[in-house]
Protein backbone atom coordinates (compact mmCIF):
# COMPACT_ATOMS: atom_id res chain seq x y z
CA UNK A 1 0.00 0.00 0.00
CA UNK A 2 2.75 2.38 1.14
CA UNK A 3 4.33 2.54 -2.60
CA UNK A 4 1.16 3.53 -4.23
CA UNK A 5 2.14 7.67 -5.45
CA UNK A 6 0.41 10.49 -6.81
CA UNK A 7 0.92 10.27 -10.37
CA UNK A 8 -0.90 13.39 -11.99
CA UNK A 9 -3.35 16.45 -10.60
CA UNK A 10 -5.52 18.03 -13.53
CA UNK A 11 -7.15 21.29 -12.71
CA UNK A 12 -10.50 22.13 -14.56
CA UNK A 13 -12.45 25.57 -14.34
CA UNK A 14 -16.29 24.60 -14.53
CA UNK A 15 -19.14 26.89 -15.01
CA UNK A 16 -22.76 26.41 -14.28
CA UNK A 17 -25.46 28.70 -14.41
CA UNK A 18 -27.57 29.35 -11.28
CA UNK A 19 -31.56 29.24 -10.95
CA UNK A 20 -31.45 32.31 -10.45
CA UNK A 21 -29.26 35.83 -9.60
CA UNK A 22 -27.84 35.34 -6.51
CA UNK A 23 -27.53 39.12 -4.82
CA UNK A 24 -24.99 39.10 -2.02
CA UNK A 25 -23.91 42.09 -0.16
CA UNK A 26 -20.55 42.08 -2.33
CA UNK A 27 -21.87 40.43 -5.40
CA UNK A 28 -24.54 39.33 -7.52
CA UNK A 29 -23.75 35.84 -9.13
CA UNK A 30 -25.55 34.64 -12.77
CA UNK A 31 -22.74 31.41 -12.88
CA UNK A 32 -21.07 29.58 -10.19
CA UNK A 33 -17.05 28.62 -11.54
CA UNK A 34 -15.77 25.87 -9.75
CA UNK A 35 -12.57 24.47 -9.87
CA UNK A 36 -12.34 20.64 -10.30
CA UNK A 37 -9.48 18.70 -9.32
CA UNK A 38 -8.65 15.55 -10.68
CA UNK A 39 -6.36 13.43 -8.75
CA UNK A 40 -4.55 9.86 -10.26
CA UNK A 41 -2.84 7.50 -8.28
CA UNK A 42 -0.87 4.77 -9.24
CA UNK A 43 -2.92 2.04 -8.49
CA UNK A 44 -5.70 3.61 -10.90
CA UNK A 45 -7.71 5.06 -8.41
CA UNK A 46 -9.00 9.18 -9.46
CA UNK A 47 -9.45 11.50 -6.33
CA UNK A 48 -12.59 14.47 -6.78
CA UNK A 49 -11.70 17.15 -5.54
CA UNK A 50 -13.80 20.79 -5.58
CA UNK A 51 -12.07 24.53 -4.72
CA UNK A 52 -14.90 26.96 -5.31
CA UNK A 53 -15.59 30.94 -3.89
CA UNK A 54 -18.51 33.60 -4.72
CA UNK A 55 -17.95 36.40 -7.47
CA UNK A 56 -14.30 36.06 -8.29
CA UNK A 57 -12.56 38.04 -5.69
CA UNK A 58 -15.39 39.37 -4.39
CA UNK A 59 -15.65 37.24 -1.14
CA UNK A 60 -12.49 36.71 -0.69
CA UNK A 61 -8.42 36.54 -1.61
CA UNK A 62 -8.39 33.51 -3.81
CA UNK A 63 -10.54 33.37 -7.41
CA UNK A 64 -11.28 30.66 -9.82
CA UNK A 65 -8.39 31.21 -11.73
CA UNK A 66 -6.33 31.86 -8.79
CA UNK A 67 -6.91 28.83 -7.27
CA UNK A 68 -6.67 26.44 -10.92
CA UNK A 69 -3.30 28.82 -11.28
CA UNK A 70 -1.75 28.02 -7.83
CA UNK A 71 -2.35 23.97 -7.71
CA UNK A 72 -1.05 23.42 -11.26
CA UNK A 73 2.12 25.86 -10.22
CA UNK A 74 2.75 25.59 -6.56
CA UNK A 75 0.66 23.08 -5.19
CA UNK A 76 0.43 20.28 -7.62
CA UNK A 77 4.08 19.77 -7.87
CA UNK A 78 4.68 18.90 -3.99
CA UNK A 79 2.34 15.89 -4.09
CA UNK A 80 2.82 14.32 -7.29
CA UNK A 81 5.41 11.61 -6.82
CA UNK A 82 4.94 11.49 -3.27
CA UNK A 83 2.75 8.64 -1.52
CA UNK A 84 -1.00 8.67 -1.47
CA UNK A 85 -1.73 7.28 1.56
CA UNK A 86 -0.76 9.79 4.03
CA UNK A 87 -3.03 12.46 4.03
CA UNK A 88 -1.63 13.81 7.01
CA UNK A 89 1.66 14.19 5.74
CA UNK A 90 1.01 15.53 2.53
CA UNK A 91 -0.81 18.40 4.78
CA UNK A 92 1.71 19.18 6.49
CA UNK A 93 4.06 19.34 3.40
CA UNK A 94 1.50 21.81 1.49
CA UNK A 95 1.56 24.07 4.49
CA UNK A 96 5.42 24.03 5.02
CA UNK A 97 5.67 24.86 1.15
CA UNK A 98 2.76 27.22 0.62
CA UNK A 99 0.97 29.86 2.79
CA UNK A 100 -2.64 30.33 2.66
CA UNK A 101 -4.40 29.29 -0.85
CA UNK A 102 -6.98 27.69 1.86
CA UNK A 103 -9.71 26.85 -1.13
CA UNK A 104 -7.12 25.11 -3.18
CA UNK A 105 -5.63 23.11 -0.45
CA UNK A 106 -9.11 22.25 0.62
CA UNK A 107 -9.84 21.13 -3.05
CA UNK A 108 -6.57 18.64 -2.80
CA UNK A 109 -7.31 17.12 0.48
CA UNK A 110 -10.54 16.29 -0.37
CA UNK A 111 -9.37 14.16 -3.35
CA UNK A 112 -6.67 12.72 -1.55
CA UNK A 113 -9.66 11.59 0.96
CA UNK A 114 -12.02 10.74 -1.92
CA UNK A 115 -9.02 8.05 -3.70
CA UNK A 116 -8.10 6.76 -0.03
CA UNK A 117 -11.55 5.84 1.12
CA UNK A 118 -11.71 4.11 -3.36
CA UNK A 119 -8.76 2.60 -2.28
CA UNK A 120 -9.64 0.98 1.43
CA UNK A 121 -13.77 0.46 0.52
CA UNK A 122 -14.62 3.31 3.06
CA UNK A 123 -16.94 6.73 3.09
CA UNK A 124 -14.93 9.81 3.76
CA UNK A 125 -17.18 9.93 6.84
CA UNK A 126 -15.61 6.42 7.91
CA UNK A 127 -12.05 7.31 7.49
CA UNK A 128 -12.60 10.18 9.51
CA UNK A 129 -13.84 7.79 12.83
CA UNK A 130 -17.58 7.20 11.24
CA UNK A 131 -20.97 8.74 10.51
CA UNK A 132 -23.38 10.11 13.51
CA UNK A 133 -25.64 11.46 11.33
CA UNK A 134 -26.91 10.10 8.00
CA UNK A 135 -29.40 12.98 6.81
CA UNK A 136 -28.22 16.40 8.01
CA UNK A 137 -30.62 19.25 7.70
CA UNK A 138 -30.31 21.89 5.21
CA UNK A 139 -31.50 25.49 5.05
CA UNK A 140 -32.36 28.20 1.65
CA UNK A 141 -30.40 31.28 1.09
CA UNK A 142 -32.82 33.91 -0.32
CA UNK A 143 -31.35 36.39 -2.16
CA UNK A 144 -33.23 37.20 -5.22
CA UNK A 145 -33.12 40.70 -4.22
CA UNK A 146 -36.89 41.09 -4.09
CA UNK A 147 -39.06 40.61 -1.01
CA UNK A 148 -42.07 39.40 -2.96
CA UNK A 149 -40.17 36.68 -4.50
CA UNK A 150 -38.39 36.03 -1.55
CA UNK A 151 -41.57 35.30 0.02
CA UNK A 152 -43.10 32.81 -2.93
CA UNK A 153 -40.01 31.10 -2.72
CA UNK A 154 -39.96 30.69 0.51
CA UNK A 155 -43.42 29.24 0.59
CA UNK A 156 -42.74 27.05 -2.19
CA UNK A 157 -39.43 25.59 -0.81
CA UNK A 158 -41.31 24.79 2.19
CA UNK A 159 -43.97 23.46 0.33
CA UNK A 160 -42.19 20.97 -1.55
CA UNK A 161 -40.97 19.90 2.07
CA UNK A 162 -37.54 20.53 0.83
CA UNK A 163 -36.12 23.65 3.44
CA UNK A 164 -37.81 24.86 7.06
CA UNK A 165 -35.32 27.22 7.55
CA UNK A 166 -34.25 30.46 5.48
CA UNK A 167 -30.89 32.77 5.78
CA UNK A 168 -31.46 35.99 4.00
CA UNK A 169 -28.62 37.76 2.44
CA UNK A 170 -28.68 42.22 3.49
CA UNK A 171 -26.19 44.33 3.06
CA UNK A 172 -26.52 45.71 -0.23
CA UNK A 173 -28.96 48.11 0.77
CA UNK A 174 -29.46 50.95 3.52
CA UNK A 175 -30.12 49.05 6.77
CA UNK A 176 -33.40 50.69 7.14
CA UNK A 177 -34.29 49.40 3.79
CA UNK A 178 -32.66 45.60 4.57
CA UNK A 179 -34.38 45.38 7.94
CA UNK A 180 -37.59 46.06 6.32
CA UNK A 181 -37.48 43.41 3.34
CA UNK A 182 -36.26 41.05 6.57
CA UNK A 183 -39.35 41.70 8.37
CA UNK A 184 -41.98 41.37 5.79
CA UNK A 185 -40.38 38.17 5.18
CA UNK A 186 -40.09 36.58 9.11
CA UNK A 187 -43.84 38.32 9.05
CA UNK A 188 -45.23 36.21 6.23
CA UNK A 189 -43.16 33.03 7.02
CA UNK A 190 -44.27 33.28 10.97
CA UNK A 191 -43.73 30.45 13.07
CA UNK A 192 -43.50 28.00 10.00
CA UNK A 193 -39.87 28.94 9.28
CA UNK A 194 -36.91 30.13 10.89
CA UNK A 195 -35.22 33.10 9.37
CA UNK A 196 -31.68 34.33 10.05
CA UNK A 197 -30.06 36.82 8.11
CA UNK A 198 -25.96 37.07 6.37
CA UNK A 199 -24.32 40.84 5.86
CA UNK A 200 -21.42 39.20 4.48
CA UNK A 201 -19.46 42.10 6.72
CA UNK A 202 -21.36 45.01 5.23
CA UNK A 203 -22.16 46.78 8.19
CA UNK A 204 -19.94 49.13 10.38
CA UNK A 205 -20.33 48.76 14.22
CA UNK A 206 -22.55 51.80 14.84
CA UNK A 207 -25.07 50.69 11.62
CA UNK A 208 -24.97 47.01 13.12
CA UNK A 209 -26.11 48.16 16.46
CA UNK A 210 -29.03 49.50 14.87
CA UNK A 211 -29.44 46.91 12.27
CA UNK A 212 -29.39 44.14 14.69
CA UNK A 213 -31.84 45.79 17.10
CA UNK A 214 -34.21 46.21 14.77
CA UNK A 215 -33.56 42.58 13.03
CA UNK A 216 -34.00 41.11 16.90
CA UNK A 217 -37.10 42.96 17.48
CA UNK A 218 -38.61 41.46 14.11
CA UNK A 219 -37.71 37.34 15.76
CA UNK A 220 -34.39 36.92 13.79
CA UNK A 221 -32.72 33.71 14.87
CA UNK A 222 -29.39 34.60 14.15
CA UNK A 223 -27.23 37.45 12.77
CA UNK A 224 -24.27 36.25 10.40
CA UNK A 225 -20.67 38.26 9.67
CA UNK A 226 -22.31 41.71 10.36
CA UNK A 227 -19.13 43.78 10.59
CA UNK A 228 -15.60 43.12 8.67
CA UNK A 229 -14.02 40.10 9.30
CA UNK A 230 -10.82 41.57 11.07
CA UNK A 231 -12.71 43.42 13.57
CA UNK A 232 -12.84 40.67 16.45
CA UNK A 233 -13.21 42.81 19.10
CA UNK A 234 -16.34 44.77 17.65
CA UNK A 235 -17.89 41.19 17.08
CA UNK A 236 -17.56 40.31 20.79
CA UNK A 237 -19.07 43.56 21.72
CA UNK A 238 -22.41 42.64 19.62
CA UNK A 239 -21.76 39.37 20.94
CA UNK A 240 -22.25 40.65 24.45
CA UNK A 241 -24.83 43.66 23.73
CA UNK A 242 -27.75 41.14 22.42
CA UNK A 243 -29.79 38.39 23.15
CA UNK A 244 -29.96 36.72 19.09
CA UNK A 245 -26.97 35.01 18.96
CA UNK A 246 -23.62 36.54 16.49
CA UNK A 247 -22.52 34.14 13.15
CA UNK A 248 -19.33 34.32 13.00
CA UNK A 249 -18.47 33.46 9.85
CA UNK A 250 -15.52 35.26 7.50
CA UNK A 251 -14.30 36.23 11.22
CA UNK A 252 -12.98 32.94 11.51
CA UNK A 253 -10.98 30.91 9.36
CA UNK A 254 -9.30 28.26 11.51
CA UNK A 255 -8.83 27.08 15.16
CA UNK A 256 -6.82 29.67 16.09
CA UNK A 257 -8.86 32.37 14.73
CA UNK A 258 -11.49 30.48 17.26
CA UNK A 259 -9.53 30.39 19.90
CA UNK A 260 -8.91 34.24 19.68
CA UNK A 261 -12.73 35.03 19.66
CA UNK A 262 -12.89 32.65 22.34
CA UNK A 263 -10.36 34.26 24.40
CA UNK A 264 -11.60 37.92 23.59
CA UNK A 265 -15.45 37.00 25.25
CA UNK A 266 -17.13 35.88 21.53
CA UNK A 267 -20.05 33.66 22.94
CA UNK A 268 -22.57 32.58 19.62
CA UNK A 269 -21.69 30.66 17.27
CA UNK A 270 -18.97 29.53 13.96
CA UNK A 271 -19.87 28.93 10.64
CA UNK A 272 -17.64 25.66 9.35
CA UNK A 273 -16.36 25.86 5.76
CA UNK A 274 -13.83 23.00 4.53
CA UNK A 275 -13.31 26.11 1.92
CA UNK A 276 -11.75 28.45 4.41
CA UNK A 277 -10.56 26.06 6.75
CA UNK A 278 -7.76 24.50 4.09
CA UNK A 279 -9.71 21.50 3.86
CA UNK A 280 -11.72 18.56 6.29
CA UNK A 281 -9.32 18.16 9.21
CA UNK A 282 -8.73 22.23 9.58
CA UNK A 283 -12.57 22.73 9.81
CA UNK A 284 -12.61 19.92 12.50
CA UNK A 285 -9.60 21.70 14.21
CA UNK A 286 -12.01 24.32 14.41
CA UNK A 287 -15.13 22.35 15.83
CA UNK A 288 -12.57 21.01 18.67
CA UNK A 289 -12.24 24.89 19.70
CA UNK A 290 -15.77 25.64 19.47
CA UNK A 291 -17.12 22.29 21.51
CA UNK A 292 -14.33 23.28 24.10
CA UNK A 293 -15.47 26.88 24.53
CA UNK A 294 -19.79 25.91 23.96
CA UNK A 295 -20.07 27.88 20.82
CA UNK A 296 -22.46 26.62 18.68
CA UNK A 297 -22.06 25.20 15.16
CA UNK A 298 -23.16 25.65 12.02
CA UNK A 299 -21.89 23.69 8.23
CA UNK A 300 -21.53 26.81 6.08
CA UNK A 301 -21.11 26.49 2.24
CA UNK A 302 -18.85 28.66 -0.35
CA UNK A 303 -21.46 28.00 -2.54
CA UNK A 304 -19.60 24.71 -3.86
CA UNK A 305 -21.27 22.01 -6.13
CA UNK A 306 -21.79 18.50 -5.28
CA UNK A 307 -18.15 17.52 -5.24
CA UNK A 308 -17.47 20.66 -2.56
CA UNK A 309 -20.86 19.82 -0.85
CA UNK A 310 -20.39 15.84 -0.41
CA UNK A 311 -17.23 16.61 0.82
CA UNK A 312 -18.35 19.08 3.82
CA UNK A 313 -21.48 16.64 4.40
CA UNK A 314 -18.58 13.84 5.33
CA UNK A 315 -17.09 15.79 7.47
CA UNK A 316 -20.06 17.40 8.70
CA UNK A 317 -21.40 14.27 9.51
CA UNK A 318 -19.22 13.08 11.69
CA UNK A 319 -20.46 15.71 14.53
CA UNK A 320 -22.98 15.54 16.91
CA UNK A 321 -26.20 17.40 15.48
CA UNK A 322 -24.82 21.42 14.95
CA UNK A 323 -27.03 23.64 16.71
CA UNK A 324 -27.53 25.99 13.66
CA UNK A 325 -27.93 22.96 11.19
CA UNK A 326 -26.27 23.32 7.62
CA UNK A 327 -26.72 25.66 4.62
CA UNK A 328 -25.48 22.93 2.07
CA UNK A 329 -28.09 23.57 -1.03
CA UNK A 330 -24.89 24.74 -3.36
CA UNK A 331 -25.87 22.28 -6.02
CA UNK A 332 -29.71 23.57 -6.12
CA UNK A 333 -28.37 26.75 -6.67
CA UNK A 334 -27.20 25.41 -10.04
CA UNK A 335 -29.21 24.68 -13.24
CA UNK A 336 -27.15 21.81 -14.37
CA UNK A 337 -24.46 19.30 -12.70
CA UNK A 338 -20.88 17.42 -13.69
CA UNK A 339 -22.17 14.28 -11.30
CA UNK A 340 -23.88 11.03 -12.22
CA UNK A 341 -26.42 11.03 -9.55
CA UNK A 342 -27.14 14.35 -7.61
CA UNK A 343 -26.93 14.51 -3.87
CA UNK A 344 -30.74 13.55 -2.23
CA UNK A 345 -32.56 16.43 -1.17
CA UNK A 346 -35.43 15.59 0.99
CA UNK A 347 -37.43 16.14 4.68
CA UNK A 348 -35.62 19.55 5.29
CA UNK A 349 -32.34 17.76 4.08
CA UNK A 350 -30.20 15.74 2.32
CA UNK A 351 -28.55 12.35 2.19
CA UNK A 352 -24.71 11.38 3.06
CA UNK A 353 -23.41 9.51 -0.13
CA UNK A 354 -22.49 6.24 1.20
CA UNK A 355 -20.12 4.60 -1.33
CA UNK A 356 -16.97 4.87 -0.76
CA UNK A 357 -14.59 8.25 -0.61
CA UNK A 358 -16.82 11.19 -1.02
CA UNK A 359 -19.60 8.60 -3.09
CA UNK A 360 -19.63 10.97 -6.45
CA UNK A 361 -19.22 9.65 -9.38
CA UNK A 362 -18.08 12.45 -12.73
CA UNK A 363 -20.59 12.60 -15.39
CA UNK A 364 -18.22 13.17 -18.09
CA UNK A 365 -19.96 14.13 -20.73
CA UNK A 366 -21.46 16.48 -18.57
CA UNK A 367 -18.13 17.95 -17.09
CA UNK A 368 -16.94 17.98 -20.72
CA UNK A 369 -19.81 20.76 -21.74
CA UNK A 370 -19.18 23.00 -18.96
CA UNK A 371 -15.57 22.15 -18.26
CA UNK A 372 -13.46 25.73 -20.21
CA UNK A 373 -10.33 24.46 -22.24
CA UNK A 374 -7.50 23.42 -20.30
O1 LIG B 1 -22.60 32.55 3.78
C1 LIG B 1 -21.74 32.95 3.05
O2 LIG B 1 -20.93 33.75 3.47
C2 LIG B 1 -21.56 32.47 1.64
C3 LIG B 1 -22.63 31.64 1.10
C4 LIG B 1 -23.41 30.77 1.99
C5 LIG B 1 -24.68 30.79 1.54
C6 LIG B 1 -24.80 31.80 0.57
O3 LIG B 1 -25.82 32.13 -0.06
O4 LIG B 1 -23.62 32.42 0.43
MN1 LIG C 1 -21.71 33.82 5.53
Amino acid sequence: MNDIRIEAIQTYLVDLPTIRPHKLSMATMACQTMVIVRMRHSDGIEGLGEGTTIGGLAYGPESPESIKRNIDTYLAPLLVGQPSGNVNALRARLARHARGNCIAKSALETALLDAQGKRLGLSVAELLGGARQAHLPVLWTLASGDTRKDIDEAFQRLDERRHCDFKLKIGANPVDQDVRHVAAIKEALGERAGVRVDVNQAWDEATAVRGIQALQDAGIELIEQAIPAREHAGLIRLANRFNVPMLADEAVQDARDGLDLVAGGFSGAFALKIAKSGGLFGALELVHVAQAAGIGLYGGTLLEGTIGTAASLHAWATLPEMAWGTEMFGPLLLKDDIVEKPLDYHDFGVELPREPGLGIRIDEDKFRHYSRPN
